[in-house]
């Protein structure tokens, strides 16, 4: 539970983004990118770009792979994070990056301070974040396709759950407030409260569960279904109130599998209150009973997050291992189109004027011209977007990292927020990894009997209260614990230099022509 290590990026200057921006650009379509690519995309001469790359080397924010036929660069998570974390400091929308206080399958979650020192939430997606080394090479100029990349699919379920936020925010749901979104981050306000897994008792166990299925209606009367509705993605706040976190898998009420969906979120609530407060009710919203009234969904896929891209993220997600989801959903899609096209008439006239049209588009997309209309196009958007960034504005303030004094004067509040807790009889369960030794049987004012913990939790944090705290609305052990487990796995599929025999066999296959075609001479 770590902080985010900030402080390389005060060293690097513009060139070191631009050149990261390129490695960005290069990996759309490289697995790893070549250094004359590069050099070519970030308009720096190639020396330059090869000193640039070892300091980004250095820093780990970039590596070094040998390719089956070139070796080359490629950007790594950190790097990315980097691109996104500048980005966002140029647009003043964070300021300063403190602990991590969530980590999920697809994400890592840090607590951050805006430019006016409130608490933000910073979420990185990782989607590949375990078959990162499994994607498949492919290079591909058209736009029409994308690259099987982690990037690609980091960066749109980003910007699902940020549309979502926001049309969701806008409704008054109960979700966190949408800050922004660059890349793969989203930028949210900070929940204050407990998750509820951690949650073990409730002043009010039949409010909470009808607060909650009311949340399932109502999202699905907007066209939506959450797809994730599960004890993991509702934090209650210390006033008791359900917020809702978590949406890229998110799906539309039309969706062919919406009713497994709608009725996998109910009864997972169903199951967690039998479970955690023996709560079984024999009343729960039914599919059929829901009334669409509004068109959520469409409003979404209006602003910006295409069908396409709805398309590769399920993907992703059905796979689970995020690996190359492009090849068969492309190929799906392209049968689809060609089935359509022949389905139609075309009188021999049209089909002429047809084929001629795709023999000229044959020739202007020949390699050359494709790599080169690639390359100008690369530049133009690198250029873009260091003006958007204020890459070259020296000005542009920095990231800094918590220091010890404003920790300490955080403190007093989270302390408040605790008393606060015990009051509301919110007890936060992961805190004892015993057991419930430490938590006793207490009536409520109204009579109600629930669990609260006894008196000796010593100050302990338990739950997110500022950028400056080490709290989290899971427990700081249960962070260290899937972060270890995160760390053993990647130990145990050890890193093998991906390439080297092929290189060594290029190597050999050199030589060997080298030698066939100086045969015979006498030197
Ligand atoms: N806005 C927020 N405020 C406070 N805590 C948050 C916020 N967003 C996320 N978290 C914390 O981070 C954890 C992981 O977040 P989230 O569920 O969004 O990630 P994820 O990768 O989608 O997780 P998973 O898929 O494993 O459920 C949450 O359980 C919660 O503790």
């Amino acid at each position: 539970m770590g902080k985010f290590d900030v402080s390389a990026l005060r060293y690097l200057e513009s060139e070191h983004f631009r050149v990261l921006m390129a490695l960005e650009m290069g990996m759309k379509n490289h697995e790893v990118v070549p250094l004359p690519l590069i050099s070519s995309i970030a308009g720096l001469h190639r020396g330059a770009t090869f000193r640039v790359l070892g300091d980004l080397l250095k820093n780990r924010l970039g590596s070094y792979e040998r390719g089956r036929r070139y070796d080359g660069y490629r950007l790594t998570i950190r790097g990315y994070d980097y691109l996104s974390l500048r980005a966002l400091r140029a647009r003043e929308v964070v300021g300063s990056v403190g602990n991590q206080i969530g980590v999920g399958k697809e994400s890592d979650i840090y607590i951050a301070g805006d430019s006016d020192k409130n608490d933000v939430v910073l979420k990185f997606h990782r989607l590949g974040r375990t078959s990162f080394r499994k994607i498949k090479e492919k290079r591909d100029y058209h736009k029409k396709r994308h690259y099987c990349s982690w990037l690609y699919l980091s960066r749109i379920a980003a910007l699902k759950e940020f549309s979502f936020l926001e049309a969701l925010y806008k409704r008054n749901f109960p979700v966190p407030k949408p800050i922004d979104a660059c890349r793969h981050v989203v930028v949210m306000g900070l929940v204050d409260g407990l998750t509820l897994c951690h949650v073990d008792s409730l002043p009010n166990v039949g409010e909470m569960y009808d607060k909650l299925m009311a949340l399932i209606v109502r999202l699905a009367r907007y066209g939506v279904i959450h797809s994730d509705f599960n004890e993991f993605n509702i934090i209650v706040t210390h006033e008791g109130e359900p917020i809702m976190i978590d949406f890229p898998q998110m799906v539309s009420i039309d969706h062919e599998n919406a009713e497994f969906y709608f009725n996998r979120d109910v009864q997972c609530v169903r199951d967690v209150f039998k479970r955690k407060f023996d709560f079984d009710c024999d009343e729960f919203p039914k599919f059929e009973e829901i009334e669409r009234k509004h068109n959520l969904d469409v409003e979404v896929s209006a602003s910006g997050f295409t069908k396409q891209m709805q398309l590769d993220l399920n993907q992703a997600y059905d796979k689970g291992q995020f690996e190359a989801h492009i090849e068969e959903g492309s190929s799906e899609t392209d049968e689809e189109d060609e089935e359509e096209e022949s389905d139609g008439d075309y009188d021999p006239e049209e089909l002429e004027a047809i084929q001629e049209e795709a023999e000229e588009q044959k020739d202007a997309l020949k390699q050359e011209n494709r790599f080169t209309n690639w390359i100008e196009s690369a530049q133009t958007r690198l250029n873009e977007l260091a003006t958007a960034e204020k890459l070259d504005d020296d000005e542009c303030p920095q990231l800094i990292s918590m220091d010890d004094e404003q920790q300490k004067k955080y403190e007093a509040a989270i302390k408040e927020t605790e008393q606060k807790l015990k009051e509301l009889g919110v007890s936060d369960g992961e805190a004892d990894d015993n057991g419930l030794e430490d938590h006793e049987d207490v009536t409520s004012a109204n009579g109600e009997k629930y669990r609260k913990k006894k008196d000796d939790s010593r100050g302990k944090v338990t739950q997110a209260r500022s950028i400056y705290s080490t709290g989290s609305t899971i427990a700081p052990a249960e962070i260290k614990k899937r972060l270890l487990t995160e760390k053993n796995k990647s130990k145990k599929e050890k890193l093998k230099v991906k390439g080297k025999q092929c290189a060594v066999q290029r190597g050999r296959r050199q030589n060997r022509d080298l030698l066939k075609e100086y045969e015979g001479w006498d030197f």
